[in-house]
Formats: structure tokens, C-alpha cells, sequence
């Protein structure tokens, strides 16, 4: 075993010697993840670690395994679901979190909503206008400060989602997502409906997700339904990378004290006892609440921002962990992908 193997990472307290490779020619070590605020610090410790004057840290974000049946997507190398068993415990809050995240810690990233039964991603990115569509069959991306970002919500009406219901609408996501012409993602992260039913299991199955994140509340009953989404991904084999706990205690943003309102600790015995890692814990926190219901996700977690360090050391352990899995091999059709 190289000491890399035994390297814990300093900022995410996670192991992370399968996640980085050490380039024997030129003697830099590429990270399989994005690290831009941190590379300064990682470097001064590779080169402790392997006791050399100076080590270079590169960023190389591949793409990791998928369904063997189904086809990558141009232009986007990993596509991270993100899953509640449950309504309203956070779900799309914590898909924009993660992507500011990732954005800050250097990555390219889009976000998808395949929320059907309430695409909320344009209200939450501030975004309203309708995608361009510049030959009329295919559509750009809706840019939000950097993140591409599509949503039936840009197309449909607001009025228009209770008439469409089921496979249709799932049939017409699968479209737009195919259609949309993402440009080189690292990441794309989709936030998907709540619940576990057969739409979910349907959208997971066809699309080429790579990996998913569960998020919950503490309470009980919000667990057991996570339980279930984590359920649905063993079924499928989508590796899942963690749990993030939402509303974990209630923080007053006048005095900061602490309230567990949801209960303590769910999301942890959910991690212990399924073995999967517990990515984070975000607070229910007004400042949140507020910024993200009027479309201004940067206020909340663009850099220097009140919760910025927590999105960004969740999106850190969500990468690490992703970057652990088997690579996506080339094979005739992977070709297509922009990948490297
Ligand atoms: N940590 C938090 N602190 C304060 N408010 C939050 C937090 N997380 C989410 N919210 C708020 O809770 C509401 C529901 O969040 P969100 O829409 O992200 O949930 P969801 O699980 O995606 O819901 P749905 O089931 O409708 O898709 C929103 O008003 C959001 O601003």
C-alpha cells in the first residue's frame, strides 16, 4: 500500500487515497475531484507525506460507470440524483446547494429538474425565461451565474403540470434532458420527484445516473421513507454516495441558539446502520429559507456566504466519494461523451 492510499483529507475528514493516482512520469497526483479553494493546502501535505521538496495537484474529472445498457449523455460526465422518499424535507434546496457547491470548489455543473409533479429549480435559481432553442429541436441550457440549468418549469406554464401526469410526462423529461445541449459538466445534478414509486424507479433506470444522495430530515418518519429510496437504488445497483441531513436543528438567526425541532441524530443512525456515509447536516435556518425562496441561492451559498463552508464540504465528501468509483471504460458508444 502507497502512503496515498492511507491519505485522509484534512478538510473532509474522509480517506481519499482511491479518489487521487499518482502520476509515476511526471510525479503530479490528479485528483478525481474538484479541489480549487484547497490545492495550495493538499499540495503542502502530499509533499510531507511523500517527503518531496513539492508535489503539483491536478484536477482530472472523469466519468464513472453507468447501466451497461443505456448511453451517457453528450456533454455531461456524471449525472448525481438526488432523492427523498418523502415531500418537502428539502430536496430541490439541497440539489442547488450541492451544485453551488461543487461550483465552488472549481467543478462544471448543471442542474436538472425532474420534479415533475412541481418543478421549483427555476424559482430557487431566480431563472423565468424560457430556454433558447436555436435550430428549433434542440435547447440551451438556462444559465444561472454559471450553472446550466433545465426545467419543465421553463417550458410548461405554471398552470400547465396538473394536466400532465405519469408516463407522459416522463416521457417528455427524457426528451428535454436529450435534447438540452449541456456544455462539458463534471456534474449534472438531477433533482428527482419525492418518492419511490415507479416514475422514480422508471427516471432512474433510463437515464444514465451515476450515483445518487439521499437527503431526510431527523424524524422518524422521514427516515423510513429515505430508507426506501436507498432501498430502490441498491435494486437498480446506483451506487449511493451518502446521506444529507436536512432541518437538523432549528438555528435562531437572532440569538443562534439551537433547537433540534425534527429530533436528533436520524440521519447519522441511518448512516450507521445502512453503512452508507452521512455527507452533512444542514440546519433549518430562516436565512435559507428566505434567499432560496426568492431565487437568490448565491446570498446563501456562493462563497463567503453564511452557509457556504457546510455546502461546500458537502459537495467535497459527495465528489470524493463519486470519484472512489469504478471508472466508465471507453466503449464504442462512450466515445460520444466529452469527456477529459
Ligand atoms: N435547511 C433549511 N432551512 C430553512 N428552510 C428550508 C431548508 N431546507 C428547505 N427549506 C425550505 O423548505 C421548503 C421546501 O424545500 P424544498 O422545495 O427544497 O423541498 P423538496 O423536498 O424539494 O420539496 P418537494 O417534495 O415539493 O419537491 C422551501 O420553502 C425551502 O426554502
Amino acid at each position: 500500500m502507497t502512503d496515498l492510499a492511507r491519505l485522509k483529507d484534512p478538510i473532509s475528514d474522509q480517506m481519499i487515497g482511491a479518489s487521487i493516482a499518482l502520476n509515476d512520469d511526471s510525479k503530479d497526483v490528479e485528483f478525481r475531484y474538484p479541489i480549487k479553494p484547497f490545492k495550495k493546502q493538499y499540495q503542502k501535505q502530499l509533499a510531507e507525506i511523500l517527503g518531496r521538496k513539492k508535489v503539483k495537484a491536478k484536477t482530472s474529472i472523469r466519468s464513472h460507470q453507468i447501466k451497461k445498457d443505456i448511453e451517457p449523455i453528450q456533454g455531461v460526465k456524471n449525472i448525481i440524483a438526488v432523492a427523498s422518499g418523502k415531500g418537502g424535507v428539502g430536496k430541490s434546496t439541497m440539489s442547488v446547494m450541492l451544485a453551488k457547491g461543487l461550483q465552488n470548489l472549481g467543478a462544471t455543473v448543471g442542474i436538472l429538474d425532474a420534479d415533475i409533479y412541481g418543478p421549483s429549480i427555476p424559482k430557487m435559481l431566480g431563472q423565468r425565461q424560457k430556454p433558447e432553442t436555436p435550430d428549433n429541436k434542440s435547447f440551451l441550457p438556462v444559465d444561472a451565474d454559471g450553472i446550466q440549468s433545465m426545467s419543465l418549469g421553463y417550458i410548461l406554464d405554471e398552470k400547465d403540470p396538473a394536466i400532465w401526469r405519469g408516463a407522459m410526462v416522463t416521457k417528455a423529461l427524457m426528451q428535454l434532458i436529450g435534447d438540452t445541449r449541456w456544455h462539458d459538466l463534471d456534474y449534472l445534478i438531477m433533482d428527482l420527484p419525492p418518492g419511490t414509486g415507479d416514475i422514480q424507479l422508471t427516471m432512474i433506470q433510463k437515464i444514465p445516473v451515476t450515483a445518487a444522495v439521499i437527503v431526510t430530515t431527523p424524524q422518524d418518519i422521514s427516515l423510513l421513507d429515505a430508507q426506501k429510496a436507498l432501498a430502490m437504488f441498491n435494486k437498480v445497483e446506483i451506487p449511493v454516495l451518502g446521506v444529507i441531513e436536512n432541518m437538523s436543528t432549528f438555528i435562531c438567526d437572532n440569538c443562534g441558539h439551537e433547537t433540534p425541532l425534527f429530533g436528533q441524530h436520524g440521519g447519522a443512525k441511518m448512516a450507521e446502520e445502512f453503512n452508507i456515509d452521512l455527507l452533512g447536516q444542514v440546519p433549518l435556518n430562516i436565512t435559507i429559507r428566505e434567499n432560496m425562496d426568492a431565487g437568490k441561492p448565491a446570498a446563501v451559498w456562493s462563497k463567503k456566504k453564511a452557509h457556504a463552508d457546510l455546502g461546500q464540504i458537502i459537495a467535497l465528501r459527495t465528489a470524493q466519494n463519486l470519484a472512489k468509483k469504478p471508472l466508465l471504460l471507453k466503449s464504442g458508444f462512450s466515445l460520444k461523451l466529452n469527456t477529459q
